[in-house]
């Protein structure tokens, strides 16, 4: 599955964020959003993502081929690291999670209920949980929030094993990865002109 968006818009409580943001993907490739604080990387990514809808565009993949993993965690903190994998692993109809374990470096907390980790081990556990849908296209807003360097490391190499199998990933994210094969592209220059009107709306816009 190729992954191909043209012309998108994007809009954030009223107010338009981006246009004109073109890309193509293919299976085995990374894309790394970046641009400043604001510019609406998290509202693309919820765009593709089908969270919300486009103001204008298209988008042609499979949206059943999407893996998100945004700000909110989604752990359940009453159950243990095997167990949310599990269970996450189920709803997508899978059953295996020992890679995932491996991967993030988890095997030694696998009994430890998730409310009890880290800031940093929860974030491992949220990675490794895309890791067991089974799905194609990962779709990561700020993935290595709260990670240490080796933690970084292991996030990397994750993706680097996902591309191998044919997978995809879209990374918003302001640090330097470690994945100098992905593409990249600046939202910055895509910002989207508001009409004069609409910038006397403003202010409102966010009450
Ligand atoms: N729920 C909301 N309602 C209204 N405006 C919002 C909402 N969430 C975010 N925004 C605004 O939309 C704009 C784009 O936010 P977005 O989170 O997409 O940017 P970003 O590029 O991901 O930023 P960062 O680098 O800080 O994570 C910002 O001005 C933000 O304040």
């Amino acid at each position: 599955m190729e992954m191909k968006v043209t012309d998108l818009a994007v809009a954030r409580g009223g107010v338009p964020l981006l246009a004109g943001v073109s890309f193509t993907l293919a299976p085995g490739r990374a894309l790394i959003l970046r641009g400043p604080n604001g510019s609406g990387k998290t509202t693309l990514l919820r765009a593709l993502a089908g969270l919300q809808p486009p103001l204008a565009g298209e988008m042609s993949f499979d949206r059943e081929a999407v893996a998100y993993g945004g700000h909110a965690d989604g752990l359940k903190a009453q159950m243990t690291v095997t167990e949310n994998l599990t269970f996450w692993a189920a709803v997508h109809g899978l059953r295996e999670i020992d890679p995932a374990l491996t991967a993030f470096d988890l095997e030694g907390l696998r009994d430890r209920l998730a409310g009890t980790l880290s800031a940093g081990q929860k974030r491992r556990l949220g990675l490794a949980r895309l890791m067991v849908t089974g799905r194609p296209l990962w779709l990561l807003d700020e993935p290595t929030v709260s990670l240490d360097t080796a933690s970084v490391g292991l996030f990397a190499e994750a993706v680097r094993g996902h591309l191998a199998r044919g997978g995809m990933a879209v990374i918003a994210t302001h640090i330097e990865l470690g994945l100098p094969e992905a593409e990249v592209l600046d939202v910055g220059p895509l910002k989207a002109v508001l009409p004069a009107a609409q910038l006397d709306d403003f202010d409102e816009a966010f009450l």
